[in-house]
């Protein structure tokens, strides 16, 4: 709906038309250029007056459309601009002067007809806008393992392999990958990344390490350490908010990278695990220096080197999580909170995030490149090699 201020002025004291974000004095409105047929000239006084009403029902329809709106109503119902520009700073007046003093000498019935075709145009889009697919509609095709849904200036990307607790395949890593590159390019303002399940995610997939191609083993965990490589740095680049919605346990993989998230928001039942000594493995996605960074030496320690596995309560008290919330509340207060946030000016948030992590950025990536150099050589260690066994023969869980 307009704002209250807006309905009102929309019936007659269309003077003080409120614009929410700044107008530039530049501000050009676009000649209005509405088709006109001879049904068109037709809009008699009751059309028009209905339509005066019909806008106070509409969704903001953003200043643009507000300020031709307004120009065509002056024009129908006062004539051709007739009152001093207003100075260079009073600059929302200066841009509904100049949306009016666009039309020239439009005629009234002209301009009349032109608001009544303009509001009927934005209802049919916003009875339509308002019909909610489901999530199935909503579904950006081409993705196997995940489910990418834009919606509400947010892109969701949710790894959904629920019956392998989100365990990260070599082509899940791909499609995050290109999921995210899609996001940094799309309109919308910030990007999560949650699991479907009860499990958020339990990292990476060990029977990654069973596919040996015919060049052999060495070959395998070269090729593997390119990958991790490059998953890694798409998260150090990626140039809008970030936020880590953990709906449940988290392991390895997807806890390390955590520390390249602006926001972690968690359920009282997440936990958070980076077994990598058990595993014969060390750390990545950068957690030898954000855990450290984040939480200390010695926090970071215990978990990167002893394994020790953090409640949500736990990781958010170190600062590896913003908050948690009650399991039974968490999806409806986070995506709560996620829709006002989305609704804050985008560039204004990507330039925060970029001067927040910028300066970070090659130094994080020459740590990425260095803990995947040490995990190719562990890959090929005989630690590594039994615990993996151990698990995929299920001699052995966390
Ligand atoms: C390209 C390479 C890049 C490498 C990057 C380096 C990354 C490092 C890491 O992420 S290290 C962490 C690796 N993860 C683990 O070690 C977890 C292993 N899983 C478990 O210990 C358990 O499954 C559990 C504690 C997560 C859950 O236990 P439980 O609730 O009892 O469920 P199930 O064990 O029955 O699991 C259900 C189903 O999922 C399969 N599964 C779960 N996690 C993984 C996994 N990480 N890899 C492969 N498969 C996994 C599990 O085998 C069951 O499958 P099944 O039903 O038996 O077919």
């Amino acid at each position: 709906m307009f704002k209250e201020k807006y309905s009102i002025l929309v019936c007659n004291s269309w003077e003080q038309l409120e614009i929410s974000v700044p107008v530039c004095s530049s501000l050009q409105v676009p000649a209005l250029q509405l088709h006109m047929s001879k049904t068109a000239m037709r809009a008699s006084q009751k059309d028009f007056e209905s339509a005066l009403s019909q806008v106070k029902r509409l969704k903001d329809p953003g200043n643009e459309v507000k300020l031709k709106l307004y120009a065509l109503y002056k024009q129908a119902t006062e004539g051709p601009c007739n009152t001093p520009k207003p100075g260079v700073f009073d600059l929302i007046n200066k841009a509904k002067w100049d949306a009016w003093n666009a039309l020239g000498s439009l005629p009234k019935e002209t301009a009349r007809q032109n608001y009544v075709d303009l509001v009927s145009g934005l209802s049919s889009s916003s009875d339509s806008s308002s019909q909610v697919k489901p999530e199935a509609d909503r579904k950006q095709p081409g993705y196997e393992t995940l489910v990418v849904t834009s919606e509400d200036s947010i892109t969701k990307i949710m790894m959904n392999r629920p019956a392998k607790k989100n365990a990260i395949t070599i082509q899940m890593y791909n499609e995050i990958m290109l999921a995210l590159k899609a996001a940094s390019k799309d309109d919308s303002a910030i990007t999560v990344l949650t699991g479907n399940g009860d499990y958020y995610s339990s990292g990476n997939d060990l029977s990654n390490f069973t596919d040996i191609p015919p060049e052999g083993i060495e070959e395998k965990a070269k090729s593997s350490a390119i990958l991790l490589r490059d998953f890694v740095d798409c998260f150090i680049d990626f140039p809008k908010p970030l936020i880590a919605v953990v709906n449940g346990p988290a392991v390895g993989i997807s806890v390390t990278i955590l520390g390249l998230f602006d926001t972690v928001y968690a359920s009282s039942r997440a936990t958070f695990h980076t077994p990598f000594s058990h595993l014969g493995q060390s750390p990545e996605g950068c957690s030898s220096y954000t855990f450290p960074k984040i939480m200390g030496p010695a926090k970071a320690a215990e978990m990167l080197i002893f394994g020790k596995k953090l409640t949500a309560a736990e990781a958010c008290a170190q600062g590896l999580v913003t908050e948690v919330f009650p399991d039974s509340t968490f999806q409806k207060e986070v995506w709560t909170r996620l829709k006002a946030y989305s609704k804050l000016p985008p560039n204004a948030m990507r330039i925060s995030k970029q001067v927040i992590r910028n300066r970070e950025k090659e130094k994080l990536r020459a740590i990425n490149a260095e803990e995947s150099r040490a995990l190719q050589e562990r890959w090929l260690s005989d630690e590594c090699t039994n615990a993996v066994m151990n698990f995929l023969t299920r001699k052995a869980k966390l």
